[in-house]
């Protein structure tokens, strides 16, 4: 329902979707001859994760997803963006092929393409093979072929069957988290391993868009990157100066290469002695290879002021008390997501974009009681976002997807199993589904096509 006396209608052939990713749902690591990933050890390393949790079980999606896609279908999503785990189909991330592995992700396409849900792979969700990370992972200049070739197996796999890919999840978090503060695998703390990383992992982008164009697999390829608008503080110069460089460090650091094929230029002050010479043009080249359309990851905002003590880019949040915030302590700030959609479209034109993450963690008991079980503020959440959604469309804004974040409650990284995302939830101790209120919501938005 909506307060509008009108209902909000987005445009035919608007895809309604859902999202998750093999680490924080699949369970079964190591079965049929996988091998593990960065995130296997890091998740078995005492102290990584929030009470010790790991995936080796998760939410058991490896061996349920039948059941999962089911229920897809009877929300009436229309298509399911998920991620493959690289070490099941090469469990050396290099070399020998798992055909086990390739039958897996070849089965879940097909029961989605049977049940007329439309299948969004992203190749590289974080979870690198360990094997990988042994010769330096993405701090070794090899990795750029690693992944191209890993991706030309994928392409020659399901690139028949498969309408929407992308190469990498969020390359920002993986740099930040993996390398910058070490929060998530592989843990390492270091500004210059940080850029190193940055850099390989755009020429792994652009080298995975080339095999796309060179396999003639069917289909669009694009990239997946987490937005976050900021705000400054004040108007001070100060204030003003460190907003430029968080807006830098997070939001253009990737986008720019890419996009327009030139570095943002605070970049040099945020890493200071540890930001790179010029890359060479023919590297700069391959990560502007031209993408089909742009994954926007959107879940909040920050308010920034100038703090001198702020690690790297001397810049921090400005807490925004009185707004609603998430589990996860993120302010709920759907007009960040309009704000976001209009500066992409202003910066860097009106290519196709998919809203390929949005959500909320709220509370839910750890047993679902009722069912729908009630979940209120993630309702409400999820109306106003996609309100955002239908303003910046209303903006001109070339949107042409949605994915909630997440269609199962799921493993939150280094939280654990203590934040919830999911549209269903999940009874880890049964691993029994159960549709909340918002699953509802949603699936009736999707009906309508309307808000
Ligand atoms: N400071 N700060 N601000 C916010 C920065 C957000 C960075 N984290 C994400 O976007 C992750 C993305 C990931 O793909 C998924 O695997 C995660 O489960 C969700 C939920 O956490 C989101």
């Amino acid at each position: 329902m909506n307060a509008h006396a009108d209902p909000l209608r987005f445009p035919p052939g608007f895809v309604w979707g859902a999202a998750t990713a093999a680490y924080q749902v699949e369970g079964s690591p190591l079965a049929d001859g996988a091998g593990p990933s960065i995130w296997h050890r890091f998740s078995h390393t005492p102290g990584r994760v929030r009470d010790g949790d790991t995936g080796d079980v998760a939410c058991d999606h490896y061996r349920r997803y039948p059941e999962d896609i089911a229920l897809m279908r009877s929300l009436g999503l229309q298509s399911y963006r998920f991620s493959i785990a690289w070490s099941r189909v090469l469990p050396e991330g290099r070399g020998r092929i798992n055909q086990a592995g390739l039958d897996h992700y070849a089965r879940v396409v097909d029961a989605l393409l049977e049940a007329g849900i439309a299948p969004n792979i992203t190749l590289y969700h974080w979870d690198l093979p360990a094997a990988l990370d042994d010769r330096g992972g993405w701090l070794n200049p090899d990795i750029a072929d690693w992944f191209a070739d890993y991706a030309t197996l994928m392409f020659r796999t399901l690139g028949d069957r498969v309408p929407l890919w992308s190469t990498l999840n969020e390359p920002w978090v993986v740099a930040d988290g993996g390398y910058m503060h070490g929060v998530l695998a592989p843990g390492h703390r270091s500004a210059f391993e940080a850029a190193i990383a940055a850099h390989h992992l755009l020429l792994a982008h652009g080298r995975g868009v080339q095999a796309f164009r060179a396999s003639g697999a069917r289909g669009q390829i694009g990239l997946v990157v987490n937005l976050e608008p900021k705000y400054p503080a004040s108007h001070s110069p100060a204030d003003l100066a460190a907003t430029l460089r968080a807006e830098a460090y997070m939001n253009r650091q990737y986008l720019d290469p890419v996009l327009r094929g030139t570095h943002a230029e605070e970049l040099a002050e945020v890493f200071g002695e540890a930001w790179p010479a010029p890359r060479p043009a023919e590297q700069m080249a391959v990560i502007r290879e031209p993408i089909d359309w742009l994954g926007v990851n959107y879940y909040t905002r920050s308010v920034v002021r100038a703090d001198e003590s702020a690690w790297p880019q001397r810049a921090s949040a400005v807490p925004q008390r009185g707004a609603l915030h998430t589990e996860t302590a993120w302010e709920v700030y759907p007009r960040g997501l309009t704000d976001t959609l209009t500066w992409v479209k202003n910066r860097y034109g009106n290519l196709p974009i998919y809203i390929t993450e949005n959500g909320s963690a709220f509370f839910d008991p750890p047993s679902a009681e009722v069912d729908p079980l009630p979940d209120p503020l993630r309702t409400q959440t999820l109306h106003k976002h996609l309100a955002a959604v239908h303003a910046a469309i209303g903006a001109g804004v070339d949107v042409r997807g949605y994915y909630a974040w997440s269609l199962l409650d799921n493993l939150e990284w280094a939280h654990g199993y203590s934040k919830r995302f999911g549209l269903l939830h999940v009874d880890y101790a049964t691993q029994r589904r159960t549709r909340k209120a918002s699953a509802l919501a949603y699936a009736a938005v999707i009906a309508a096509n309307a808000l």
